[in-house]
């Protein structure tokens, strides 16, 4: 952005002690030319060292933060009934903007805030877990699009992330790497969170830049909203006491609020004394709504969105245990809301207390999409039975009412509380097209140089702005070259000039942007919002898919000018714009990968991606092994497989784990129990199938084998938008040394994934258990693994299968004309 800013140096050229700012183009700088002398010997030279290079002198620290999965009503800042004092805090002493954008989803809004460019433009068309084959979407931030870590770290910044990343590509994210799209390999020097999209928040799948770590083990307290801060204040303190003339940047994005809800006993406490949410999801809106206006963060006239009464029930509607499990709920997430802002919080008090609030520019983001409704209408008290496509119903949750948030659920809430949270606006997380899925709040503070404190932003702003303004606030130049990759071009637009009070009221800059999630989309032009209706609530997403969401779509049209919440449609009275705004979203379609469009969301979960494991049906392992991400390692859903295992048990006798995926809330386990062999699948917590043998293996060698039939059509089925091929049933045999010892029939099976945050672990069990009746980890094996084999038969269609899929695509298009 400003390229031409002049060089500054400071101390003798050549000294140790030299520095100087670089003009930023080529990343990293050209090395400079040996300014010394060289003679024969010593004596007749002269030593020379480059200058070390520095940001420029004005440039202050960096604290970026964002939540997660928290809509606009959330924080008491922006009007919502969660106490977020620091987020208020930052208010007060800098600005509080009101028309804040992201792309309705997690891996995408940070691969746009984190390049600067559109999540298409980075690859990230969709979340990491559902990458497909096409520039948009294959989870890859391209080369040609240096990440703000990068270029912040060679113009001479200490660069880190905490928290959350799920912008490393999940078949990327083993032991071998590649590491270039880890944090580390991204321009982040320092890196302490999880890979994923979430994460058990006491006992995460954690790493230390790349090396996964287990700091909560025998801590049942532990909890890593707080270890994070921690570990981030630790970061910065030591930053700076190193070096108190370099500058830090701190990328610090909570796996909070996203699901799983987990906060501590302690913030359950406090808010359950609250009493916030006992009349219900309506008056709160209502209550949220008068907040917001008498704030001033919405217009005096602006209207609430009606409840959609088609979707979502009426509070008054629910029975008495509804309403002590929805609370339960709320309360669980709004102490997780707001024990993440008082972490937060130490993490800003850090700042200050080493006396350099003034020169620190706090960016403070509330969410990175919309309200999550990924909970269901009746919420879970596991997450993953969401990703599979289950619902539980509210008599069967009441099993963990007591103890919801702790390390028994892995949960979330009814997305009737979704809805509210995102007041005035309609619509949640997932919801490209409507302002729920959306809109964000953002606060900053810089006292050195932004002096109206307490003031309200209302410009257009967009996570991919927060890049090209940390560039203008620093001065550092966007580079034309890293690594010697030409650079695309930034797609955000700075908002540094709304700092200025006289500049409050100036019009928005970044007049023009599309929105696009799972085929909904919407475009904004000056003021005006072209949206598509919604036609499919985020819980039905295991349904059969719009096969045409460019053209079998309905539209709407806002003035959001005068309609701050996205109320009136007006489509019918301005054909013209609908027109032109149509035309307007295909060409930035073009322009930014986000061709072609896609409706599916399930289909894209299971959909093969160039793992490695891709292209393989058998794999043989002789040693033990853990940490194997989910996206990594062999896949035996929706498949025929048989898992080997060839081993010596000891003169008195073994247990312990032979191989395991997934954990607590979904997975497998193949195990010796009491030295009786065991292969156990976990259903989503809701059920368990053991197969077992009947007597203790004698000492000695044995061979141990698992067979699985499944009877089902595989994900063939998806190319015909059709998932019927998936989660059906199959047959399992236990045999030991060739001999069969029981067989089950299991009349469904997972269709979609197992526990995300939980690996694939080899002679012993990393994180939760898959079955704790029977064990604890780690569960080591105590026989010698010789050697595991799974070979994995995948169902292939036959000319018969195809044609019938064929027939019956055809109908269900046809059904929907
Ligand atoms: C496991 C998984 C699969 C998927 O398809 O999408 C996800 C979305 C998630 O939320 S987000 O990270 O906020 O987008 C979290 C986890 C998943």
């Amino acid at each position: 952005v400003r390229g031409d800013t002049a060089i500054e140096t400071t101390g003798t050229p050549g000294a140790p002690s030299a520095t100087t700012t670089i003009d930023g183009k080529q990343l990293p700088a050209p090395e400079p030319k040996f300014g010394g002398v060289i003679g024969e010997t010593t004596q007749k030279s002269k030593p020379w060292w480059a200058p070390r290079i520095v940001p420029p002198k004005k440039a202050p620290n960096v604290l970026l933060i964002m939540t997660d999965d928290s809509g606009f009503a959330v924080p008491s800042t922006y009007g919502g009934v969660i106490p977020t004092p620091n987020m208020d805090r930052i208010a007060k002493n800098g600005l509080r903007y009101t028309q804040v954008y992201s792309t309705a989803l997690c891996s995408p809004t940070r691969a746009a805030l984190i390049t600067g460019r559109n999540h298409h433009s980075a690859g990230f068309g969709v979340v990491a877990e559902q990458a497909t084959g096409f520039p948009g979407y294959n989870s890859l931030i391209g080369r040609d699009k240096a990440t703000i870590g990068r270029v912040l770290r060679d113009n001479g910044y200490a660069t880190s992330w905490f928290g959350k990343d799920h912008n490393t590509p999940t078949f990327e994210a083993s032991a071998i790497g590649p590491f270039e799209r880890w944090p580390t390999g991204m321009g982040f020097e320092y890196f302490y969170g999880f890979v994923g999209g979430d994460a058990n928040q006491w006992q995460p799948n954690l790493f230390r830049n790349t090396t996964q770590i287990y700091p909560f083990e025998g801590k049942p307290d532990w909890n890593l909203v707080t270890a994070m801060a921690n570990e981030a204040i630790d970061w910065m303190n030591q930053a700076h006491q190193i070096d108190p003339s370099k500058p830090f940047f701190c990328y610090y994005v909570p796996g909070a609020t996203h699901a799983p809800h987990h906060p501590t006993k302690e913030w359950v406490e406090k808010i359950q004394k609250m009493h916030l949410f006992d009349d219900g999801w309506n008056k709160l809106r209502e209550r949220i709504f008068a907040n917001q206006k008498r704030l001033g963060i919405i217009p005096q006239d602006a209207q609430l969105s009606p409840w959609p009464k088609e979707i979502l029930k009426e509070w008054d509607a629910c029975s008495a245990e509804e309403k002590k499990l929805f609370i339960r709920q709320v309360e669980t997430f709004a102490a997780f809301a707001a024990y993440n802002d008082h972490e937060i919080g130490r993490v800003i008090q850090a700042v200050e207390d080493m006396g350099e609030l003034d020169n620190t520019l706090i960016i403070y983001i509330n969410g990175d999409n919309g309200t999550s409704a990924e909970g269901g209408l009746y919420g879970t008290p596991n997450e993953v039975a969401f990703f599979n496509g289950v619902t539980v119903p509210v008599e069967a949750q009441m099993k963990w009412y007591d103890v919801w948030g702790t390390a028994q659920t892995y949960n979330h809430m009814s997305a009737h509380w979704a809805w509210a949270f995102d007041t005035p606006f309609s619509w949640f997380k997932q919801i490209a097209s409507h302002l729920g899925g959306v809109r964000q709040g953002m606060c900053i503070s810089w006292p050195a140089g932004i002096k109206d404190r307490g003031g309200v932003r209302n410009q257009f702003t967009h996570v991919i702005d927060v890049v090209p303004t940390i560039l203008e606030v620093t001065g550092i130049a966007a580079p034309e070259l890293v690594d010697g990759i030409k650079q695309a071009p930034i797609e955000g637009t700075s908002f540094a000039y709304t700092f200025d009070q006289a500049s409050a009221e100036a019009p928005s800059r970044h007049t023009t942007q599309y929105f696009e999630m799972f085929g909904d989309h919407s475009i904004y032009h000056e003021g005006w919002l072209l949206s598509t209706k919604v036609t499919r609530p985020p819980w039905e997403a295991f349904g059969a898919v719009n096969p045409d969401p460019v053209n079998n779509v309905a539209w709407e049209l806002y003035h959001l000018e005068e309609d701050f919440s996205q109320v009136n449609d007006v489509a019918a009275k301005h054909p013209d714009k609908v027109a032109e705004l149509k035309k307007l979203f295909l060409s930035e379609a073009r322009k930014y990968n986000v061709l072609p469009l896609d409706a599916s969301v399930a289909p894209r979960i299971v959909a093969p991606r160039p793992n490695i494991t891709a292209g393989r049906n058998e794999f043989v392992y002789t040693r033990p092994m853990v940490g194997l991400p989910q996206g990594d390692s062999p896949f035996l859903l929706n498949s025929s497989y048989t898992i080997t295992a060839e081993i010596d048990v000891p003169a008195a006798g073994a247990e312990g784990m032979i191989l395991t995926s997934g954990g607590r809330f979904a997975g497998y386990g193949f195990y010796l129990l009491k030295g009786k062999p065991v292969f156990l699948w976990n259903l989503i917590d809701l059920e368990r199938v053991k197969w077992e043998g009947p007597e203790a293996l004698a000492p000695g060698k044995h061979t141990l084998e698992f067979d699985f039939k499944y009877d089902g059509l595989g994900v063939g089925t998806l190319a015909f938008n059709n998932l019927s091929g998936l989660g059906r049933a199959g047959t399992g045999t236990l045999k030991v040394d060739g001999k069969e010892v029981q067989t089950i029939k299991m009349p469904k099976t997972l269709p979609m994934i197992l526990q995300w945050d939980e690996s694939f672990d080899i002679g012993s069990d990393t994180l939760t258990g898959v079955n704790d009746a029977d064990y604890q980890p780690p569960f080591a094996l105590t026989a010698t693994l010789e050697k595991l084999t799974i070979k994995v038969d995948r169902p292939m269609l036959s000319p018969q299968d195809v044609k019938q899929l064929e027939q019956s695509q055809a109908a269900a298009v046809d059904g929907a004309r």
